[in-house]
């Protein structure tokens, strides 16, 4: 893919055709058969680029790339030479951030200043931490008495494939690939066929950096009887990381057990933000407004079921709706912009679709619930607050995954931990109190991966991330990550 580009020239970009061929042992290359299929913005509804539509031919040519890389150059590099290249991908990120910014607000639809302040800074972070982490690496070692000393080994898995959504395509392929990359494997990655194009231009980075040919490849395509589906069912991929839907999941689980792959997956959430009265009002609405609609909702993370409790309800109500009528829905490249379009049609006729469910599940709609006038061309929709609704509701317990929240009032800690709870999701949650002690109680007693207590989606990257129940299977993050990347060899030594 050929760009040259700075924010200043996203006219040029929404107008110009960007095309995306996949990158297999170096070289950006079609389709077998030629088949291409169209990428949409989604902020204008029109057609920006192609993108070449692999399929089986292109997986097993990318995975035999793979396959021949894990005994070249990468092999036989020094750990501190891998290091060096993985943190000048990073660099080389930052230093094509506001191209990759563009690209990534043209794909997705999201406002600039998000994919400018959060995406692409965070792409870049997580190759130095994970260059970092690698430097400062070690394992177990283990004496039995004097009778032998036991210390494990990492190894690289092998060929790994990284399977990603649209919604922070950037930010989520490489917070898979750095670490991937670090454990010293070689990789396919399979983008989503909805946001294409940071992650063909990744591709040429990694070249840039010096990561020898065939130790990254990309293949395009779609997930069923595609790219996605090759991948996971290909006998010399020894593991795949996916993150998107759980019923996505679990259709990659039941293929890859044929071949007994090992997984790691980070799928949907329907994550509850519980309100004390207690806590500090203003800064509550501040992150909720945060939580609720940032990237128009479209995070796994977002708190989408709010329970406020009974004395702070109305009040919260208040200042809530108000401060979300503020937001400003429109051109993902306009500096008021707070709110950009959701990812295309078919989402967002589901999203309005859950809106419609709302009301007929005798919901009210306290602010949003339409698209905002003038902007017919694309599929915005204005941030939706809904009230009226319990947890038998389907609005209330399916993962709508747009800019929707249900507002619910309580009465008790047992009462609202119960509701919390209530679902067969289990991602991340945030508790507001200023209650020490409830703090930590509340906070525990959430069946959820991650707990934030008085803030949302502040990231330690050393931290295990990942969901209970059905929103994943295994943590990433730091030394997590490494450890699901590599395999370990205990070596017992007789003394
Ligand atoms: N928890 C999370 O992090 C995310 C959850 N989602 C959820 O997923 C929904 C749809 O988003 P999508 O990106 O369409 O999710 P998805 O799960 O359908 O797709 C994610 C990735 O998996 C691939 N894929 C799909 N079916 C596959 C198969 N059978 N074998 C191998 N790969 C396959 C897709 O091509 C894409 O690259 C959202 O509405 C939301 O509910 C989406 C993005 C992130
Ligand atoms: O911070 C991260 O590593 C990831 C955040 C968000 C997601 O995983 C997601 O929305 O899918």
């Amino acid at each position: 893919m050929q760009t040259n580009a700075s924010t200043s020239l996203a006219n040029n970009y929404v107008s110009q055709s960007i095309d995306c061929l996949h990158f297999i042992d170096g070289q950006y290359v079609s389709s077998l058969n030629g088949k291409t299929f169209d990428n949409i913005n989604p902020a204008t509804g029109k057609v920006i680029g192609i993108v070449a539509e692999g399929g089986k031919e292109e997986v097993d040519l990318a995975v035999a790339a793979a396959k021949r890389a894990l005994q070249g150059p990468w092999k036989t590099m020094s750990q501190n030479d891998r290091i060096n290249v993985i943190r000048r991908i990073g660099d080389l990120i930052l230093e094509r951030k506001e191209e990759l910014a563009v690209l990534e607000s043209v794909d997705t639809g999201k406002p600039i200043w998000l994919s400018g302040s959060i995406d692409i800074p965070r792409s870049a972070y997580n190759f130095h931490f994970f260059a970092d982490s690698l430097r400062s690496d070690g394992t177990e070692a283990y004496q039995m008495d004097q009778v032998a000393i036991n210390y494990s080994v990492r190894k690289p898995l092998g060929v790994v494939g990284l399977i990603n959504p649209w919604n922070l395509p950037l930010l989520l392929m490489t917070w898979k690939l750095a670490p991937c990359l670090a454990a010293g494997n070689t990789v396919v990655m399979k983008p989503a066929e909805l946001t294409p194009m940071t992650a063909t231009v990744l591709a040429q980075i990694c070249k840039d950096a010096g990561v020898p040919d065939g130790v990254v490849n990309i293949v395009h395509g779609f997930g069923p009887n595609s790219a996605g589906s090759a991948l996971t069912e290909h006998p010399d991929v020894s593991a795949i990381s996916f993150t998107g839907e759980t019923t996505t999941g679990k259709i990659i689980m039941a293929s890859a057990a044929k071949t007994l792959k090992r997984l790691s997956f980070e799928l949907g959430g329907k994550n509850p933000n519980i309100i004390f009265a207690d806590s500090n009002l203003d800064e509550v609405i501040e992150t909720t407004i945060k939580s609720s609609f940032i990237n128009q909702g479209e995070v796994c993370l977002c708190g989408s079921r709010i329970y406020v409790e009974r004395p702070a309800y109305e009040q919260f109500l208040e200042k809530f709706v108000a401060k979300t009528k503020e937001l400003v829905v429109g051109d993902p490249f306009d500096a008021k912009t707070k709110v950009g379009s959701l990812i295309g049609e078919e989402h967002f006729n589901r999203v309005k679709g859950y809106i419609e469910l709302a009301k007929e599940e005798g919901g009210t709609i306290l602010t949003g619930g339409r698209s905002p006038e003038g902007l017919e061309q694309g599929y915005y929709l204005e941030p939706t607050i809904i009230v009226g609704l319990d947890g038998n509701c389907r609005t209330v317990r399916e993962e709508i995954f747009g800019p929707v929240v249900t507002v619910i009032p309580f009465d008790t800690e047992e009462e609202v931990l119960a509701q919390a709870n209530d679902t067969h999701y289990g991602l991340s949650a945030s508790v507001w109190t200023n209650d020490l002690r409830r703090a930590h109680r509340v906070a525990g007693q959430i069946d959820a991966g991650i707990v934030w207590v008085n803030t949302w989606f502040l990231r330690d990257l050393r931290t295990p991330f990942g969901g209970m129940k059905q929103s994943g299977i295994g943590r990433e993050g730091g030394k997590h990550s490494l450890e699901f990347y590599s395999e370990l060899t205990n070596i017992c030594i007789k003394l």
